[in-house]
């Protein structure tokens, strides 16, 4: 337990000198004013602490697709409870921090869906984002020793292409992941296509596209852009069905194949990199970047979109979530548009622009042209 001012470390900043101050916290906790600030600070430390909590409410309210089923109108809690087989007062408790996380409401005695329940199931991906997270909550069960690098990650083995092309060879393991991806990009793809104009391509490659679901919304925007689809061999034979839906089949080329092995195919004005750098270790990702400025002609654009870190204004998101998340998967980095940046720089590109995301835990974007 900390004391009060007189065993403060002198170099400490004023503000956090105040907050290890337990004086300071009783005269805030008695003016009008600090009061406020106070009890803010203290909901908001509150909810650091028991976020984890939090998240396995939500995961257990999917799991017994509580949300799903009131779709179909409001249900007693006796129907829940039978429905889950779970005691009824056991689902009584859970249903009550499902109504404080504001996904459910219980009114006249029925439980019912709210605006932010149903979002949660229309959002795509999002459902199967959290159906996975177990192997993440495995993983930092010991998080002193998984910061200390000493456990071996179960999240590595989940997303086996990082650990280069032949981590991806099995074709169900690829669908796998390839499906998990589709269903989470339509929030990626609406966010780039608003953050980056697009309407110059004339010939458009995304890189590690997986079964072109972004391919697919550009198709949608641009109606007059060429595309072409690079990913992995096991990953790209989906991409054919999803193209023949969309109308795009003879808009689309599909190329398979690796970025580590060789040159990437040249042609297009506009290469994407959709959600494909944070998952690779630095020297993976400036080669890759090399290879890129070689496939674009002078003039040509690259556009790369993903979760980045706030870099010296860490975000509450980006920060927690994804760069945990990439250092799990132990070959990948959530990295700031600054370091990008400069990537894009060190492999001859010009021109950066930083597009910061509306929803930064959706995607951000920066682009950079060739220009010699
Ligand atoms: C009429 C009344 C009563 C009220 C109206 C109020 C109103 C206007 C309500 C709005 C309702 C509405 C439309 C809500 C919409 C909500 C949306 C769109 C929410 C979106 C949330 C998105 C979330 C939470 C996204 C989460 C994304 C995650 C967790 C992504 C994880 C991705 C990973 C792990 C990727 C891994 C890839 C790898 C392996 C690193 O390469
Ligand atoms: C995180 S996923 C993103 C997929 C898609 N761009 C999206 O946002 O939904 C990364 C993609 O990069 C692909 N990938 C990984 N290593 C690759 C390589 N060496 N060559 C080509 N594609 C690769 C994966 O197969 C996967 O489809």
């Amino acid at each position: 337990m900390l004391k009060a001012s007189g065993h403060m470390p002198s170099r400490l900043g004023f503000a956090a000198r105040l907050g290890l101050s337990p004086r300071f916290h009783a005269f805030c906790a008695r003016v009008l004013g600090l009061k406020h600030i106070a009890r803010a600070e203290g909901r908001a430390l509150f909810d650091v602490v028991s976020g984890f909590v939090q998240s396995q409410a939500l995961l257990a309210l999917v799991e017994f697709r509580v949300m799903h089923r009131l779709t179909d109108g409001p249900l007693s809690l006796g129907d829940i409870a039978a429905f889950a087989r779970v005691p009824a007062e056991r689902m009584a408790v859970l249903l009550q921090a499902g109504a404080a996380l504001r996904l459910i409401r219980r009114r006249g005695g029925l439980w019912h869906l709210t605006t932010r329940g149903a979002a949660f199931l229309t959002v795509p991906g999002l459902e199967a984002m959290v159906r996975h997270h177990p192997v993440l909550y495995r993983d930092l069960s010991d998080p002193v020793a998984f910061f200390r690098g000493e456990t071996q990650p179960e999240l590595a083995g989940f997303w086996p292409y990082v650990f280069g092309a032949g981590g991806a060879a099995d074709p169900a393991l690829a669908a796998r992941y390839s499906e998990l991806m589709a269903d989470s990009q339509g929030l990626v793809a609406a966010d780039t296509l608003g953050l980056a104009d697009l309407s110059k391509a004339r010939r458009l490659m995304d890189v590690g596209g997986g079964t072109g679901a972004f391919l697919a919304a550009v198709g949608a925007a641009h109606p007059a852009a060429e595309l072409v689809l690079f990913d992995l061999p096991a990953v790209v034979p989906a991409a054919n069905a999803r193209f023949a839906a969309a109308g795009l089949a003879g808009r689309v080329k599909i190329v398979p194949g690796s970025f580590r092995d060789g040159a990437l195919p040249a042609g297009a004005d506009t290469i994407t990199l959709v959600r494909v750098l944070y998952d690779h270790a630095d020297s993976t990702v400036a080669a890759l970047l090399r290879s890129v400025f070689e496939a674009l002609p002078i003039g040509g654009r690259v556009v790369v979109s993903e979760p980045m870190s706030g870099g010296d204004r860490p975000d509450p998101a980006t920060d927690v979530y994804f760069s945990v998340y990439t250092l799990a998967m132990q070959t990948g980095r959530t990295r700031s548009a600054a370091e990008i940046t400069a990537m894009l720089a060190a492999a001859g590109f010009v021109n950066m622009t930083f597009c910061h995301g509306f929803r930064p835990y959706v995607t951000s974007v920066v682009t950079a042209e060739r220009l010699k």
